[in-house]
């Protein structure tokens, strides 16, 4: 359906996104993975038309609509990281507004509304004025509004961020229906490995303007299936631990935790003994070892040798 293909964007001299190919099939659920700064934002606006790529194609069906942003804005709906609504409105009068621009009128109109209202779970307070909701309810209503068109494929920044529980669970619930229901495609931005675990049957993982991984989730996790993650807890801080555990040739990744060290080690007798004979030579007590098979996130930490959130 719709397809990017090496898209690239500079900004004064410095590459932001470099050579992304990703696509999106009718119905799919996509998601789009990666630490702040990864160029997430920078790629969504290039596929929504909203931003002019430096080279690259977007295509729609097959066909290059760089030239024609018309064609794919009656398609997508997008859902931009900052809140852009009017205050001084309501949510109704704020969805109305945004309805005249779409060219929607008269009964089609207010069933549109009514429709996008019920799905954010907003009826209730649709004529309350915009400045005295939660953040997490102006985020519910930004997103009714890019779906009052009733596109065919909406893209999220990162929906749920800064944002109440409830308002979260909401939105997480409007995407499974919107998709699982309604059959729209998604192409949902997040570093929270969860979200896109519970929305999304396929990911690209994005770090410094490129795509280091996708695939699906069993996909991306047999990048790690001859390792396992290890969890030590230990009774004080050591980076002198840490720097020797980096060193052990079994072990592939080591970082620092609250309380000890996360290991991704490659799957072999004796790693126990091992850790633990390494921890006496520092004089640190283990206090609890956990062992077990490696996340998307381990997958996430393996790749980039950084969390999601740092
Ligand atoms: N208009 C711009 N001019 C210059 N640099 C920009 C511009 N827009 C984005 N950047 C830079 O491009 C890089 C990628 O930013 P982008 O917002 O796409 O990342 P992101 O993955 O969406 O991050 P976040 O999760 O923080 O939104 C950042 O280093 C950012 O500072």
């Amino acid at each position: 359906m719709l397809e990017a293909m090496e898209l690239r964007k500079t900004f004064k001299g410095k590459t932001v996104v470099d050579n992304i190919n990703l696509y999106i099939e009718q119905g799919e659920a996509v998601g789009l993975l990666g630490p702040n700064g990864a160029g997430k934002s920078t790629t969504i606006s290039m596929i929504s038309s909203l931003l002019y790529p430096s080279s690259g194609d977007v295509r729609l069906d097959g066909r290059s609509v760089l030239k024609t942003p018309g064609d794919i804005r009656r398609i997508i709906g997008v859902v931009p990281q900052e809140i852009a609504l009017y205050e001084k409105l309501s949510a109704y009068e704020n969805l109305r507004f945004f309805g005249s621009i779409y060219k929607l009128k008269g009964k089609h109109l207010t069933d549109r509304i009514a429709n996008t209202l019920e799905l954010v779970g907003l009826t209730e307070r649709q004529h309350e004025l915009i400045r005295t909701y939660s953040g997490g309810m102006k985020r519910r209503i930004n997103i009714a509004a890019a779906l009052l068109h009733e596109p065919k494929l909406v893209i999220m920044d990162e929906p749920t961020v800064g944002i109440d529980p409830q308002s979260r669970n909401h939105i997480l619930d409007t995407v499974r229906k919107l998709n699982r229901e309604k059959g729209m495609s998604v192409l949902y931005t997040s570093h929270y490995m969860e979200e896109v675990e519970q929305l999304c049957s396929r990911v690209y993982i994005m770090d410094h303007g490129r795509l280091i991984a996708s695939g699906t989730k069993e996909e991306l996790l047999r990048i790690l299936s001859g390792e396992e993650t290890m969890i030590v807890q230990l009774s004080k801080p050591s980076p002198e631990l840490l720097m020797e555990l980096r060193g052990l040739p079994f072990v592939r990744s080591a970082e620092e935790t609250e309380d000890g060290v996360k290991l991704i080690v490659t799957k072999q007798s004796g790693i126990l003994t091992e850790v633990v004979q390494a921890a006496e030579r520092h004089h640190v007590q283990i206090v609890q070892i956990q062992v077990h098979t490696p996340s998307l996130e381990d997958v996430f930490l393996h790749l980039t040798g950084r969390k999601l959130r740092d």
